[in-house]
């Protein structure tokens, strides 16, 4: 059965649902290169204690844009303009949380836009409703963009190696999320393995199919290639279920110690993925089985 929660508190049940997406992303152990409980893997400047606290700053900017997605009702650009004024505001929450460091910005991305759209669509739509309403919005252009951003380090990684990177992965309605991550998830539960190991297949499983920038930035087209061909080989003798997976899990995560690099965009789209694996259940209703009397804006999603 689907409670309907009103507005302001659905705006806060979806951020507590981001963050405690973000805490579940953390805490799994062993995640090669990147923060968890063993340590700060490939990041000098990261610990756990330094990711939580980065996690619970994000709740504020994340109810902000649940509220304006809401009242909003539209994913057009005047929405786009005010989430990312609000993604601004929550990325400057985290470096004061962090004293500087740049733990979850493409996190505050990609769940930013996956919560608004969630607080923007009927409560029970798909993830992939979800995504690719996010998608809509993060198509947009963000005319508030300051030129500095064109020095990221994922703008960098696009313009010298062509990926699309995170703005790209999220215009295209998250298709990582949808094919490959949510399934993943879904398909090892069902054969039973722990919920550690259904976690750890979907990192490994993001791993082994994303363009990441920060690998790429880090360790160039080399180590993307080491990364995605090592989390290949955890797949493909039955994931980190099995004792040949976790072998193999265990030489991937020493491969990326030696090249020094972390999966962090597969990390931001695991904790989208448990995220969407709270907010739309397996079999939660797809835009065309709600009737369009359900809200007044049906048209744009289908
Ligand atoms: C559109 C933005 C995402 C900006 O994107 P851009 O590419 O310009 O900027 P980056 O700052 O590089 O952010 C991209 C981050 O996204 C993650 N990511 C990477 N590849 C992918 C991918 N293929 N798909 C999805 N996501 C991906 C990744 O984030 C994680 O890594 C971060 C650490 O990165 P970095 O600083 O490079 O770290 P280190 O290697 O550790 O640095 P050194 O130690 O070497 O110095 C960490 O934060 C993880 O989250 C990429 O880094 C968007 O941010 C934007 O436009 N924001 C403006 C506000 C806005 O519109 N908000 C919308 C609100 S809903
Ligand atoms: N666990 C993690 N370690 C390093 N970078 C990250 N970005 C998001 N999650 C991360």
């Amino acid at each position: 059965m689907n409670v309907v929660v009103a507005a302001p508190l659905r705006s806060e049940a979806l951020a507590a649902h981001a963050v405690g997406a973000l805490l579940d992303e953390v805490e799994l152990t062993p995640k090669p290169g990147l923060v968890d409980r063993r340590g700060g893997g490939t990041h000098t400047d990261m610990t756990l204690t330094l990711m939580r606290r980065s996690a619970h700053a994000l709740y504020r900017g994340f109810v902000e844009m649940a509220r304006t997605a809401a009242e909003h009702l539209l994913p057009d650009q005047n929405l786009r303009v005010q989430l990312a004024a609000i993604g601004r505001r929550t990325e400057a929450d985290m470096y004061e949380a962090t004293g500087g460091v740049n733990t979850h910005r493409g996190a505050i991305w990609a769940l930013g836009l996956l919560t608004a759209s969630a607080a923007l669509l009927p409560e029970g739509s798909s993830a992939e409703d979800l995504a690719r309403t996010a998608g809509l919005i993060a198509r947009h252009p963000d005319p508030g963009c300051p030129a500095k951003a064109l020095l990221s380090h994922g703008s960098r990684a696009r313009a010298q190696y062509g990926v699309p990177g995170a703005r790209g992965q999220a215009q295209a309605g998250f298709p990582h999320l949808i094919d490959l991550a949510l399934p993943t998830l879904r398909r090892s539960r069902a054969a039973r393995v722990s919920e550690v190991c259904a976690r750890l297949d979907t990192l490994v499983a993001l791993m082994a199919e994303l363009d990441d920038t920060c690998v790429l930035h880090r360790g160039g087209v080399h180590a993307l290639e080491a990364v995605r061909d090592g989390a290949s080989r955890v797949l493909t003798v039955g994931g980190t279920g099995t004792a040949a997976g976790r072998a193999r899990l265990s030489q991937l995560d020493r491969t990326i110690a030696s090249l020094g690099v972390s999966p962090g965009g597969a990390a931001d789209l695991l904790a989208a993925t448990l995220l969407l694996d709270r907010i739309a259940p397996a079999g939660s209703i797809r835009a065309q089985h709600v009737s369009p009397a359900m809200t007044k804006e049906a048209s744009w999603r289908n």
